[in-house]
C-alpha cells in the first residue's frame, strides 16, 4: 500500500496562531515583548524546545526548563483553538484515502500537543501512524524519524512519499530514501524537494 507521510505544522494545519499565542503568553509571564505571527512562523519546524531557544535568543534572554515546563502544557491545552486545516486538506486526505493511500504524520511537534491538535480538528482518525518530535530519540531532519514511521506502518521507502513545508521534512525523507513533496502553502522555503505542490488540491496528482 502506498503511504503518504505528512508533516503537521504548516502542512496539514495552519497552527502558527496557537503556537504564537502560547509563546506570547510565555513572553508575557517573563515580561518580554510578544512576537508577530510571521516571526513565529519563521521559527516553527524544529520542535518546541528549538522554538523557545530561537524566541529567547531573539529577545537576548536566557531560558530554562521551567519555561519549557510552562509552555508545553499551555500548547497542549490550547493547540486547536485558532488552528485550522489549510483549505483543501480535508478533501485531499479523503481523496488519498479513497485512492487507497495509507496516511501518516511525522511532526517535530511534541506528541501530546500533536494528538490534541489532530483530535481537536477531527483529523486523528485519518492517520494509522502518528509520530511526534519526542516520540523517538531522533527527530527530523534525522532520517530515523521517517524510518520510524515506515516501520510502524509496515511500508518500504520506495512506496512512501513525505509531504512537508520545511527543509527538515525534505532532508529527513531523502535520508530515508523516501520521495518528497514540498508544500508551498506552508511556512518554509523549498530546499529542493522532488516535487512541489502549490495547493492541497494538487496533492493527489503530485504524489502519483
Ligand atoms: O512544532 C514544530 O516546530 C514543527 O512541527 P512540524 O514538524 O509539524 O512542522
Ligand atoms: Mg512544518
Amino acid at each position: 500500500m502506498p503511504l503518504a507521510i505528512f508533516d503537521l505544522d504548516g502542512t496539514l494545519v495552519h497552527s502558527a496562531p496557537d503556537i504564537a499565542a502560547a509563546l506570547n503568553r510565555l513572553m508575557a509571564r517573563r515580561a518580554l515583548p510578544p512576537f508577530a505571527l510571521p516571526e513565529v512562523q519563521a521559527m516553527i519546524g524544529d520542535g518546541a524546545r528549538a522554538l523557545l531557544a530561537k524566541a529567547f535568543a531573539a529577545r537576548g534572554a536566557a531560558w530554562g526548563e521551567e519555561d519549557f515546563g510552562s509552555f508545553l502544557p499551555d500548547l497542549e491545552a490550547n493547540s486547536a483553538v485558532l488552528s485550522r486545516p489549510f483549505p483543501g486538506i480535508p478533501e485531499a486526505l479523503a481523496g488519498l484515502a479513497e485512492a487507497r493511500w495509507g496516511l501518516a504524520v511525522c511532526t517535530n511537534k511534541p506528541i501530546a500537543a500533536t494528538r490534541a491538535l489532530l483530535e481537536g480538528l477531527g483529523l486523528a482518525g485519518r492517520f494509522s501512524v502518528v509520530l511526534g518530535g519526542d516520540s523517538l530519540s531522533v527527530r527530523k531532519p534525522d532520517p530515523g524519524h521517517v524510518r520510524g514511521v515506515l516501520e510502524a506502518a509496515g511500508a518500504a521507502p520506495g512506496e512512501a512519499v513525505m509531504i512537508g513545508d520545511h527543509a527538515n521534512d525534505v532532508l529527513a525523507a531523502r535520508g530515508a530514501g523516501v520521495r518528497s513533496v514540498f508544500a508551498a502553502w506552508g511556512y518554509g522555503a523549498d530546499p529542493g524537494a522532488d516535487a512541489v505542490a502549490f495547493s492541497p488540491a494538487e496533492l493527489l496528482q503530485t504524489v502519483r
